[in-house]
């Protein structure tokens, strides 16, 4: 990777020589790559999809959801310092829940119940498409195979996310019929998880990211994981609004 690889539509990085010039850098990724931008997004919160494309995005995002523990339990595994660990490990119980309470997860499959989806067919994740699928599973593989700082960063996008989930909460629940406060319950909770992990991560690879080079890594991380988003909604798009649905994949009733 070169240290100042140009992006179309990202400025000059500039030489990257302290943690304010990093951090400014990532938010500058987040406002010009960040998924709240898709079209997708905006026929989403603009009640502009039918009740099947709401299917569909709900059904394909139990896979990134239900992938995150995944994810964060090989981020664990990255780290020999035994207080990175402990700080992370809530994640996992934010998500998964534990004995006598629920998660992220039950929350979102709430969400798909809500909208009439069979739970164990969206639990068999047999309906996703495959570019979901792909998406996905190249995040649980990132943070395995880049250094546990890039690992650390990916999650970045979550310093983005509360704004869309205010977004998302608001524009839903004015537009459809078929969606209440309680299937939104999912996206009220991330309001004050998220901003807390994006808080830690961000405290830490200012800390950790010493170097100009250590500091271009962590923000490739950030573009690598804004794409992660982008295509899962690309594909949603294409299958679900142009119309072009793979085989096998979910297929919304007429
Ligand atoms: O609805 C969204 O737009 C959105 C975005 C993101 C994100 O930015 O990665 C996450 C979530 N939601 C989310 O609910 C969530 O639990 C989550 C975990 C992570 C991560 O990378 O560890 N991102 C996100």
């Amino acid at each position: 990777m070169t240290l100042d690889m140009v992006r179309s539509d990202l400025g000059p990085a500039g030489p990257l020589d302290s943690a304010d010039a990093m951090e400014a850098r990532l938010r500058e990724i987040g406002e010009k790559r960040y998924h709240n931008l898709h079209p997708f997004h905006h026929l989403l919160h603009g009640g502009q999809l039918t009740k099947g494309q709401v299917q569909a995005w709900a059904l394909n995002r139990f896979y990134y959801q239900s992938s995150i523990p995944l994810k964060d339990a090989v981020v664990i595994s990255r780290f020999r310092d035994r207080a990175t660990r402990i700080e992370w490990r809530h994640r996992l119980e934010d998500h998964d829940g534990a004995e006598g309470s629920e998660g992220g997860i039950e929350r979102w499959l709430q969400l798909t119940d809500g909208l009439g989806l069979d739970r164990a067919y969206v639990e068999s994740t047999a309906g996703v498409l495959p570019a979901t699928r792909f998406a996905v599973d190249a995040y649980v593989r990132f943070v395995g195979s880049q250094s546990p700082l890039e690992a650390i960063a990916s999650c970045m996008t979550e310093l983005f996310a509360p704004a869309i989930h205010e977004q998302r909460i608001a524009g839903m629940l004015a537009h459809y019929d078929f969606i209440n406060p309680g299937v939104m319950r999912y996206f009220q909770r991330r309001l004050t998880q998220a901003p807390r992990d994006a808080d830690f991560a961000l405290a830490y690879v200012r800390e950790h990211a010493r170097t100009p080079e250590q500091r271009a890594a962590v923000c490739e991380a950030l573009i690598f994981k804004t794409d992660v988003l982008w295509v899962q909604l690309d594909a949603l798009h294409h299958a679900y609004v142009t119309g072009h649905i793979p085989p096998g994949a979910f297929v919304p009733e007429a």
